[in-house]
């Protein structure tokens, strides 16, 4: 981390109840070369990982429900967002967490998955790097029912549905969240459930 269009970066912690929010001071320099401070407020929780589960020979996605209080927030009537098993990565390596991820949510045990993209989720106010997957599941992988851990209160409804569906829902404006968004036109544009 190192660019000569910045100078003098203070921080400030101004909230570490459970992640990190801190306020940046910098001097940046415009692409005119003059110099001006800059705040921003960053927000710090880590990476994260994100798969869509599709099944080729039943043609179907599994898709998870939950609730989302800065959804509730902001314009979602019942803060319940229809979305891809995703999860932060604390301290495994992206694919390590994504299958963990996919057994604690859905209740499948994958063996094989594959990376498509990585990109920043919200660039303006979030350091997260969220890393995208898709993977192959059969019925026989399942080994539980998902639903997400207890210890944590996660309340995780596991949605199976028709590829079509899913598409449906996008169009229609029921699908809201991004990260979904993105894998269900990766499926979209490569083809895999034609
Ligand atoms: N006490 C407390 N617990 C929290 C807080 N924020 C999160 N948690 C706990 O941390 C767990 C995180 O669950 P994960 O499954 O690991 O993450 P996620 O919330 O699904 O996040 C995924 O989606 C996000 C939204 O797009 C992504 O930002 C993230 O990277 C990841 O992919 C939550 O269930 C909850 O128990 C908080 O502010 N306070
Ligand atoms: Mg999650």
């Amino acid at each position: 981390m190192s660019s000569n269009r910045l100078r003098n970066i203070q921080s400030t912690i101004l909230s570490d109840h459970y992640y990190i929010l801190k306020r940046f001071s910098f001097y940046y320099q415009m692409r005119n070369g003059t110099w001006v401070n800059q705040v921003r407020e960053v927000y710090d929780r880590g990476d994260g990982a994100g798969i869509l589960l599709y099944n080729k020979t039943k043609k179907t996605v599994l898709l998870i429900k939950q609730f989302r209080m800065p959804t509730y927030q902001n314009d979602n009537p019942d803060g319940f967002l229809v979305e891809i098993c995703a999860g932060l990565l604390d301290k495994d390596n992206p694919e390590e967490c994504i299958i963990r991820e996919t057994e604690e949510e859905v209740g499948y045990r994958l063996e094989k998955v594959t990376k498509v993209y990585e990109g920043y989720s919200s660039p303006g106010v979030m350091t997260e790097k969220m890393h995208f997957f898709i993977g192959e599941y059969t019925d026989a992988m399942k080994v539980n029912s998902g639903g997400g851990l207890d210890s944590e209160a996660e309340d995780i409804e596991v949605l199976e549905m028709p590829f079509k569906q899913a598409i449906n829902m996008l169009n229609s404006g029921e699908i809201q969240d991004t990260r979904t968004i993105v894998l269900l036109q990766y499926l979209q544009i490569h083809k895999l459930l034609d």
